[in-house]
């Protein structure tokens, strides 16, 4: 909360929708967070592979966290603002109604998420179309992007929903039409989750041969035919409706918004490096990579003229940094991996005890612990008879593999806190190869890369920083505000409000180093071993799935 003494000044809001929680921000001109509030959403499994949620409760917990962020100030003082979300399917009917995306009928769940694998037979078809627009996102389309969710749509809930609806939209873009009444999509969402081209625009040939040309015939209507930059001001800015539940003054500019993970990228890639002896000082912006950790991880990389890296998305230009060609790695689960590690092991209980009897969170206690156990050699050589291969949600860069999954090698009958702390960590270390196996493709395709800009909930975890710097061999920028994504879309934000005349220059004034992690040099032998072992695992993994399938 800002004191009563600030000066007055120009402030944004900005709201971050991630897999697990919204969070909001008051950012001032500098970038200060001022304010900062989250809520939980809530996630539906249905099926096995299907993972929904409900753009109305996500509505909701946006207006709770933005009301809080600006209680007590003056709202005169509120310019811009702007969202930024997962790339998840919101379905809505002719007059913006949700419609279901589930067999059970449940319109209230109106949302695929961005992690939700249903669309295997899909995508596989659309792949094999070996369609042009297939370049642009690495060669091979994900299972997580919007095509083959729409055509899962068509072919399973053709009555319920796929004849029914009038608007699909990422969840970026449903934030700002719900603030401001404006359906145009940002050129972010649709460049990078579907197909459309920054400079050719959508393909028709393209939604034909995979029997979606229902799309075209209706001229994209219903999934955009008016598309802006990011950080655009939108129609008339807030709507009277919006910023009553918003608790903002109506016509504030709203932006065109951002994926959450290019929100990121824009919070952290322009800072001043200046005094930090990063190798990325005086050196374009394009030796820089964004690497955003939350539910997933995504290594977001930039460069002046298009990069093709196979298995990496993109290159997708002006998707995030104006007049930049972007490439998206990723890594579908990281956050949610390892919860999924330290919550299913057998000490989770005594694990939860004791961090709660210490006000700790459990990645704390279990941090302090394996610095208890390590004794004298550094804590990363715990796991050298333990190993593990990340890919439990299959691999979406480089090796761009829905089928693959995850590998544990070196298991004990014990059951103990030693035990899950360790496997907690080679869970970690895991983590940051596939991190080092990303930055290998997209440097061996033309990038140059020297320094990580690290952000999102892992970025809270001492151990999951220093990991990726000593297994990349880099050093990883931490921003002063740890909550860098908010900062992102408070840049948009501040866009949209004028206050500055381009994303670059928002993205210098309000983004800032704070901490930098320089990687233990000593320990690089080890490291490169333990990835050794680490490609053989996947090579193994692909040696016995083909002995499977063989007479
Ligand atoms: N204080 C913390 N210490 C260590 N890890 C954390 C902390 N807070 C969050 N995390 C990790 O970050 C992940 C969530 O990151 P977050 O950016 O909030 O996710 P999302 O944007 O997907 O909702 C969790 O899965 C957890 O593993
Ligand atoms: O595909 C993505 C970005 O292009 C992200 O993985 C997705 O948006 C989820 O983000 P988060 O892990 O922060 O919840």
């Amino acid at each position: 909360m800002p004191g009563r003494d600030q000066e007055l000044g120009s402030y944004y809001v900005g709201v971050d929708v991630g897999t697990g929680s919204v969070r909001a921000a008051l950012v001032d001109q500098r970038g200060i967070l001022l304010a900062f509030a989250d809520q939980p959403i809530n996630q539906w499994e249905p099926q096995f592979n299907h993972h929904e949620q409900s753009s109305e409760d996500i509505w909701v917990a946006c207006c709770i966290v933005t009301k809080k962020v600006v209680q007590g100030i003056d709202l005169n003082q509120i310019r811009g603002l702007g969202f930024d979300a997962t790339c998840s399917l919101v379905v809505l009917d002719k007059q913006f109604h949700p419609l279901p995306v589930n067999h059970e009928g449940d319109s209230h769940r109106n949302i695929i998420m961005w992690l939700d694998h249903r669309a295997v037979n899909q995508v596989h078809r659309i792949n094999e179309t070996k369609h042009s627009v297939l370049q642009y996102v690495g060669g091979v389309m994900s299972v997580e992007m919007q095509a083959p969710k729409l055509l899962w749509l068509k072919e399973n809930l053709r009555e319920t929903c796929w004849d029914k609806a009038g608007h699909f939209f990422d969840l970026p873009d449903f934030l700002s039409w719900k603030a401001t009444g404006v359906t145009a999509r940002s050129l972010c969402s649709l460049v990078c989750k579907w197909t459309y081209s920054a400079e050719k625009g959508w393909d028709d040939s393209f939604w034909k041969m995979v029997g979606l040309e229902d799309l075209v015939a209706d001229n994209y209507s219903k999934i955009g035919n008016q598309v802006l930059p990011p950080g655009t001001s939108l129609g008339n800015g807030l709507t009277p409706e919006a910023a009553k539940d918003l608790g903002l003054p109506a016509g504030i500019a709203v932006a065109a918004s951002l994926i959450d993970a290019h929100a990121g990228g824009l919070g952290v890639i322009g800072a001043d490096v200046r005094g930090h002896g990063l190798a990325c000082e005086g050196q374009p912006v394009t030796s820089r990579l964004a690497v955003i950790c939350g539910t997933s991880s995504c290594h977001m990389g930039i460069s002046k003229n298009p990069i093709f890296v196979p298995g990496v998305w993109g290159p997708y230009f002006s998707a995030m940094v104006p007049g930049f060609w972007l490439n998206e790695g990723g890594q579908s689960v990281t956050g949610k991996l390892i919860d999924h590690m330290v919550q299913g092991h057998a000490a989770f209980p005594e694990l939860q005890a004791k961090a709660t009897a210490r006000c700790q969170s459990i990645y704390a206690y279990l941090n302090s612990h394996l610095d208890l156990i390590k004794k004298t050699q550094p804590v990363g050589f715990l796991t050298v008879d333990l190993h593990v291969w990340p890919d439990f949600h299959g691999n979406r860069s480089p090796l761009a593999d829905l089928t693959l999954k995850g590998m544990v090698t070196g298991l004990k009958l014990s059951q103990d806190l030693d035990d899950l702390a360790i496997l907690y960590l080679a869970t970690v270390q895991a983590i940051a190869f596939g991190t080092r196996l990303i930055i290998e493709a997209m440097e061996s395709a033309g990038h140059s890369i020297s320094t990580l800009f690290l952000c999102g909930g892992l970025g809270k975890n001492p151990l999951f920083v220093q990991m990726h710097a000593d297994i990349t061999g880099m050093p990883v920028v931490l921003s002063q505000e740890v909550e860098s994504v908010l900062v992102g879309a408070a840049i948009l934000g501040a866009c949209a409000s004028g206050d500055f005349a381009s994303v670059q220059e928002a993205m210098a004034r309000m983004s800032k180093v704070g901490k930098v992690v320089f990687p233990r040099r000593e320990d690089k032998r080890y490291y490169d071993k333990k990835y050794q072992v680490f490609l053989k695992l996947v090579e193994h993994q692909k040696e016995y799935a083909s002995i499977m399938k063989g007479d």
